[in-house]
């Protein structure tokens, strides 16, 4: 998928959110247990519950690798009906992979080639040679760790060399590597403080924003230092969308929770101008 068919879905559903699906077996509803593959039937349903509201999904790959080739079939099942159902979700791979060039390029091929995802989360450390195999494909992307949401985000991330965050680093030197149209940013909901200063290095990017919900950050925040004119931002809210119920009606809650969001965001983009 490209920039400008992200930003046609967003203006169209009125939405910037992206559905985390971080499906834990441990708290999908028990009444699910029993089917072939509890994990699917359950993405399944929050999905048709959703897809109205959501602009992406975020498979979080853990949460799958997790059991063995059952979640591998699982990952692939859903990834496969979301393609085939709902073509226009951006879909993105929650990895977080990174690797000598060689070893990238398998996990490239895993997940843009072999899955049908639109997107994976890359880990910088390793510089460019471990980031630009995933950027072979087109209208891929790679979305690129910058400021992430959780509080070891301080132990590295701030280190300060002159005038320059090592974030701060990674959003300027990576933009040798790729452009607007093939690479985003992670940023935490819970630094959204920081966007500010984000948008004077990277303007024009799209920005995958998890931290809402379930971790604190504010989605009005968020959209305030965060917003750009083709709306710029993903936000991912996991827990708070697809666990928020545990009975039987646990996907029609889910829907009324991605409503709630997708109301708040189109608020967002009116007062911005982007709609
Ligand atoms: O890359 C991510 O998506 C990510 C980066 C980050 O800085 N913080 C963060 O929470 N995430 C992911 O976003 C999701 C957040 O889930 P909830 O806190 O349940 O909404 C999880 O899948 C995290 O792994």
């Amino acid at each position: 998928m490209n920039y400008q068919a992200l930003f046609e879905q967003i203006k169209k559903k009125k939405s910037f959110l992206c559905v985390g699906l971080d499906s834990d077996i441990k708290k999908i509803p028990s009444h699910l247990l029993d089917s072939e593959d509890p994990v699917f039937e359950f993405n399944k349903e929050i999905v048709d519950a959703t897809a109205e509201f959501t602009v992406a999904y975020k498979p979080n790959i853990a949460f799958y690798e997790c059991r063995g080739a059952q979640g591998w079939n699982s990952l692939e099942k859903t990834v496969n009906y979301i393609k085939e159902k709902y073509p226009e979700i951006f879909l993105i791979a929650d990895a977080k992979r990174g690797d000598i060039g060689n070893t990238s390029k398998m996990y490239a091929s895993a997940f843009l080639e072999n899955m049908p995802f639109d997107s994976i989360t890359v880990a910088p450390y390793m510089g460019e040679d471990s980031v630009t195999p995933f950027l072979e494909y087109k209208n891929k992307w790679v979305i690129l760790l910058a400021l992430t949401s959780n509080k070891g985000a301080f132990d590295l991330q701030f280190f300060q060399e002159g005038e320059q965050k090592l974030f701060e680093k990674v959003l300027e030197k990576s933009q040798d590597w790729g452009t607007k149209e093939n690479m985003m940013y992670v940023v935490g909901a819970t630094k959204a403080e920081m966007l500010g200063d984000i948008r004077k290095i990277a303007p024009d990017h799209f920005l995958l924003v998890p931290g809402v919900g379930a971790q604190g950050g504010s989605l009005q925040e968020v959209a305030k230092y965060g917003m750009n004119q083709s709306c710029g931002l993903l936000v991912n809210s996991s827990r708070g969308v697809i666990f928020a119920d545990a009975s039987e009606n646990f996907a029609k809650v889910a829907g009324e929770k991605a409503k709630e969001l997708q109301l708040e965001m189109e608020d967002l983009l009116k007062e911005k101008s982007v709609l």
